[in-house]
């Protein structure tokens, strides 16, 4: 299942037009992506990776599969979308669904796009969601609060107790107006948040949408945002929408390299976007490369190799013997994977292998 990403912001920001750049430059040029509308508000993308065809290259499959992410173009949050505002409960509801968000900031001047919140401020747009989110966890975190603290005291549940200081700790963090994925909880301490799918402690990425001149530069909007992404250590990405929808447009692969070399780009912005995704998303990315197919699949970073097998089937999972494995850059280097092999390069791995990014995989299982 593709990992989902949404995304967010005030109105009028450019969501909706950065969702339309990525679905149509992916109908329109088929070999780079491929985008499968779910809803008017959903698509299935994939992820831009040079890799896959560099292996293409030597492989010469029948097909090329790359692997995919789920956009999700969410309706613009208002203030007060926590207490109900603007069709809030829905739009909330769409962002608890997904693994990771981007959130898009207004960090261009445009009188003919209209915008209620005053003169451009890209610090205080992104205070607005932030708060709206934070009183949304506010409200599920004092919910179980109430319930759990029932049963610590009823049955003196030591196990409530731990929790309960956790939810606690929560708490008093989103009441200071802060996200709870800065919080640093640790592995052991999730669980007592877990069932509460809480939207502020998914990972995030900034996305300034800046006016034309400063798509390569940036501006002091931009800036300004960068500023508080420093402070979250979130990362941040300049885009001009507009532009990334334009060239999307565009049909013709040579009109598309001629609009691209007038903007002085060596790539659609959105490539940069999706490839930042996969990394929020702190996924990887290993490879089958057989003459039916090369094809790319997704994991998360640190997963060992029944796991990372399971993606193609469950079957490979439960019925894992052994895995192939050749790194992406020897596969390259050695052409065929008997030649891997005479160099020693092909290496065997068993059921606690971490399958790294880039490793070129073939499967031993029983069924
Ligand atoms: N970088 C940009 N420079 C100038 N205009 C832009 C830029 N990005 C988007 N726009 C324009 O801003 C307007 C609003 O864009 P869009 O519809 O994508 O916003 P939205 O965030 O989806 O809004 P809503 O929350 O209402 O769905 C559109 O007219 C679009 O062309
Ligand atoms: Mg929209």
């Amino acid at each position: 299942m593709a990992l989902k990403t949404g995304i967010v912001g005030l109105p009028n920001v450019g969501k909706s037009t950065l969702f339309n750049a990525v679905s149509t430059s992916a109908k329109a040029q088929a070999s780079n992506y491929r985008f499968c509308t779910i809803d008017p508000n959903t698509g299935l993308v994939d992820v831009p990776d040079n890799r896959l065809y560099q292996l293409a290259e030597i492989v010469k499959p029948n097909k090329v599969v790359p692997t995919q992410i789920e956009i999700v173009d969410i309706a613009g949050l208002v203030k007060g979308a926590s207490k109900g505002e603007g069709l809030g409960n829905k739009f909330l509801g769409n962002i608890r669904e997904v693994d990771a968000i981007i959130h898009v900031v207004r960090c261009f001047e445009d009188e003919n796009v209209l915008r209620e919140e005053g003169a451009i401020n890209p610090v205080s747009d992104k205070e607005i969601i932030d708060t709206e989110l934070q009183l949304k966890d506010l409200e599920s975190v004092e919910k179980k609060i109430q319930k759990i603290a029932k049963q610590a005291r009823v049955g003196g549940d030591p196990l409530a107790k731990i929790e309960l200081d956790i939810l606690e700790r929560v708490k008093s963090w989103l009441e200071q107006g802060k996200n709870v994925r800065q919080l640093g909880l640790v592995k052991e301490e999730l669980p007592a948040i877990a069932d509460l799918f809480l939207l502020t402690i998914k990972p995030t990425l900034y996305v300034a949408n800046v006016d034309e001149p400063s798509m390569h530069t940036g501006n002091k909007y931009s800036e300004m945002l960068q500023k508080v992404a420093d402070e979250e250590g979130a990362e941040m990405i300049i885009l001009n929408n507009s532009i990334e929808a334009q060239i999307a447009e565009l049909e013709d692969a040579d009109d598309k390299a001629m609009f691209m070399e007038e903007y002085k780009m060596t790539e659609p912005g959105l490539n940069r976007l999706l490839r930042s995704a996969y990394k929020l998303l702190n996924l990887a990315t290993y490879f089958t490369a057989g003459v039916q197919e090369v094809r790319a699949w997704t994991i998360e970073k640190g997963w060992k190799a029944p796991q990372a097998a399971s993606v193609i089937h469950t079957d490979f999972e439960k019925g894992f013997i052994k895995a192939e494995v050749i790194s992406f850059d020897d596969r390259i280097k050695y052409v065929t994977e008997a030649a891997c092999k005479e160099a020693g390069r092909l290496r065997i791995e068993g059921k606690e292998y971490i399958v790294n990014d880039g490793d070129v995989m073939h499967f031993r299982f029983n069924v």
